[in-house]
């Protein structure tokens, strides 16, 4: 059933587990979250940067808000696990109002690269209109390093505990993503993964609301070697340790997003699909590979993450 997000990460604060939150841009990254989280029998984020908004509706964010949450809306209606559509890094009020007005479950202001007090006047903002129609809102405090769609950032600013607890006051948001130091994409950390676990614990004590980490794939090893071996080059691809992410959810994030590892996988599956099936011409046969390691991602992180079994 299509939930609203605040409702799956209230329950997950509560009960020190977190929900994984996927990025999607198309069917069969859809089909293939909705399934593994239905075989775990677990609550699960989708979500949609507004770079997947405009792809979908071929650059008008109003189609393609309706279009993913028909989409969405449509095939969760028919399973027995909560599933929320939430719009990731939403900066341009155009693609904000569109996913408010489309029926989306949530939206992300992401104003974090503005300074503290025009981040919390324009997340006060969205707030108000959003709740007015029954969204719930995630803010942004301090800075990702990385790239992902149009969010770029030179690097890391870590969030200040005593500025999350204000603005969370002031700004009435549902749920916060404090940046302690991961980053978006495949190539993460100059060396080891350093994640501020000591911000991370005061941040959750002095909000207490539901967390969100950014950057958060793992970049499995087994795809990347996957796709290299079918011709990708992906060079010195690192992500986020699960142990590493499991500390942060024990520590209170609830809501964890997911882009980068579904990527690979499905680059792995499909490279390696293309080239064991030469006069395969049916993408539902050439895609199936890919979407079985997507699958796959997904149920592992349902899995340690907690969520599984708590639809
Ligand atoms: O933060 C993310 C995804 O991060 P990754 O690139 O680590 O999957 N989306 O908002
Ligand atoms: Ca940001
Ligand atoms: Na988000
Ligand atoms: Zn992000």
């Amino acid at each position: 059933m299509y939930v609203n997000t605040k409702d799956i990460l209230e329950k997950a604060s509560k009960e020190f587990y977190a929900v994984p939150a996927f990025n999607i841009n198309n069917l069969e990254f859809l089909i293939a979250i909705l399934e593994g989280a239905v075989e775990k029998n677990a609550p699960v984020i989708i979500e949609t940067s507004e770079g997947a908004i405009k792809y979908a509706g071929n650059g008008d964010p109003i189609r393609g808000a309706k279009f993913f949450v028909n989409l969405v809306k449509g095939y969760a209606d028919t399973l027995n696990i909560p599933v929320a559509l939430h719009l990731d890094h939403g900066k341009n009020i155009e693609y904000i109002a569109a996913a408010i007005k489309a029926g989306y479950s949530s939206v992300m202001i992401d104003a974090s690269h503005e300074p503290f007090e025009e981040n919390l006047k324009i997340t006060k903002e969205v707030v108000k209109w959003a709740h007015a129609a029954g969204v719930s809102v995630e803010a942004e405090l301090g800075q990702l390093a990385g790239i992902e769609d149009n969010v770029s950032a030179e690097e890391n600013v870590l969030v200040d505990p005593e500025q999350a607890k204000i603005f969370v006051e002031e700004t009435g948001v549902d749920f916060l993503a404090p940046a302690i130091g991961t980053s978006h994409g495949a190539f993460k950390f100059k060396g080891e993964a350093k994640l501020d676990f000591e911000r991370l614990e005061k941040v959750k004590k002095l909000t207490n609301i539901p967390l969100v980490l950014h950057g958060a794939s793992s970049v499995p090893v087994k795809y990347v070697e996957l796709a290299e071996k079918y011709g990708a080059d992906l060079g010195g691809a690192k992500g986020v340790p699960a142990e590493e992410i499991k500390k942060c959810v024990k520590l209170g994030i609830n809501k964890v997003n997911t882009d980068t590892d579904l990527r690979i996988a499905f680059l792995a599956g499909l490279r390696k699909n293309l080239t064991e099936n030469v006069k395969e011409f049916d993408p539902r046969k050439y895609f199936k590979e890919g979407m079985q390691f997507v699958k796959d991602v997904v149920m592992d992180r349902l899995e340690f993450l907690g969520a599984a079994g708590k639809a």
